[in-house]
C-alpha cells in the first residue's frame, strides 16, 4: 500500500541513495493506525490503484488526519510534495504514485453530487461514487491537454511559466477546449502562446498527469516554416519562450537536479511526457544531421 499525507506521497531512501515510494503491507498500516490511536476503519478509505507483477493488489491511502511527523517516524520515510517526488523517483513507480494521488484527490473533492448536491458514497474499490439520493454514478475524469514540441528543422521552442522552478523550460501545453480536435487545440495553443503557424503535426504518445486536477496529456511534434520563426510570446501565460539549439537541449538533458544555483536551462523530469518529446526530438535531429 502507498501512503499519502494530504496528497503528498511517502518516500523512502534506498541503499543506493535514490528514493522510492514506501510500499507497506496492510498489517504494517494497521499497526501504524493502532500505535497512533487512529480508528482502524480509516483503512476502508484505501483505493485500488493496480496489480503488481506478482499479482498483488496495490492500494493507496491518505492518512492526512494523522500527525505527519509521527507517521514518518514510524515508517522511516518522508511525505514529499508530488512535484518534487517526480524529480526524486527513478523507478517505474512514478506513474502509479501519480495515479494514486489523482484518485485520492478525486474522492476528496467529490463528496457531493454535482447534479443533486446530495452526498455521494464510494464503491469498495474506489473506482466510482454513487449519489445517495439519485443513484447517479460518477467516475474520475481527466482533462485533455495538448503538449507539443515545435521545431523549425534545426531548433525547438521551449517555454516557461512563472511558477516553474528557476531555469526550467518545457514544451508548450494547453487545455483542449470543448468541441476541439487535438490538432485544432495544438494549432490554437501554439498561435496563442508564441505566435507561430504550425505546418504539420505528428502524434507521439500520451500520459496521465496528476496536475492541476488530472490531465490527459496528448504529446505531439509540430513543425513550422524556418522562414517564419519570430516568436510573439503571450506574457500572461508564459514568462519566457525561446528557440533552443540541438546542442543546448542535449546539454540540458545531461543536467542532474541539485541544490543551489540552477543551470541556465534544465528540463522536466524523466516521467514527464515533455522530457520524452524533447528526447525524441534530439534523436531525430541527430539522425538527420
Ligand atoms: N507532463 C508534462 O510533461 C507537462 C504537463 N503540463 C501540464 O499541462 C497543463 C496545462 O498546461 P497550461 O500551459 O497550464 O495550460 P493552458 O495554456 O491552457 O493555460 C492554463 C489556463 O487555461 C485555462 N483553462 C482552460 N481549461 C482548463 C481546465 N480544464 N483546467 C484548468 N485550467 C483551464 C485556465 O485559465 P483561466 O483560469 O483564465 O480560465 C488556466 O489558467 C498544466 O497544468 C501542466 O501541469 C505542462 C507541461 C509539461
Ligand atoms: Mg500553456
Amino acid at each position: 500500500m502507498f501512503l499519502f499525507h494530504r496528497l503528498n506521497p511517502l518516500l523512502q531512501n534506498t541503499e543506493r541513495g535514490t528514493f522510492r515510494p514506501a510500499t507497506l503491507t496492510c498489517s504494517d498500516v494497521q499497526s501504524v493506525l493502532e500505535n497512533l490511536g487512529a480508528d482502524g476503519s480509516l483503512l476502508k478509505e484505501s483505493v485500488l490503484i493496480g496489480c503488481s507483477e506478482q499479482n498483488q493488489a496495490e492500494f493507496c491511502l491518505d492518512v492526512g488526519r494523522l500527525d505527519q511527523a509521527a507517521v514518518e517516524e514510524m515508517v522511516t520515510g518522508s511525505f514529499v510534495d508530488l512535484r518534487k517526488s517526480f524529480f526524486l523517483l527513478s523507478g517505474a513507480e512514478a506513474p502509479l504514485v501519480a495515479k494514486g494521488q489523482a484518485l485520492l484527490r478525486w474522492h476528496q473533492t467529490s463528496g457531493f453530487s454535482s447534479a443533486t448536491g446530495q452526498p455521494t458514497r464510494r464503491n469498495q474499490a474506489g473506482s466510482q461514487r454513487v449519489c445517495s439520493s439519485s443513484g447517479i454514478i460518477s467516475y474520475p475524469t481527466m482533462c485533455p491537454v495538448v503538449i507539443v514540441l515545435v521545431s523549425d528543422g534545426t531548433r525547438c521552442v521551449l517555454g516557461r511559466q512563472a511558477a516553474f522552478p528557476r531555469g526550467m523550460y518545457s514544451a508548450l501545453a494547453g487545455f483542449c477546449d470543448m468541441g476541439e480536435s487535438l490538432e485544432e487545440a495544438l494549432c490554437r495553443e501554439v498561435a496563442e502562446e508564441v505566435g507561430l503557424e504550425v505546418l504539420s503535426v505528428s502524434y507521439s504518445s500520451s500520459q496521465h498527469w496528476p496536475f492541476p486536477h488530472s490531465s490527459f496529456m496528448l504529446g505531439c511534434h509540430a513543425s513550422v516554416s524556418p522562414a517564419h520563426t519570430q516568436l510573439i510570446v503571450d506574457r500572461s501565460e508564459l514568462e519566457d519562450a525561446r528557440w533552443f539549439s540541438l546542442q543546448e537541449v542535449m546539454s540540458a538533458l545531461q543536467v542532474k537536479p541539485r541544490r543551489g544555483d540552477p543551470p541556465p536551462l534544465w528540463l522536466p523530469p524523466k516521467h514527464a511526457i515533455a522530457h520524452r518529446l524533447i528526447t525524441e526530438w534530439t534523436q531525430l535531429m541527430q539522425t538527420v544531421s
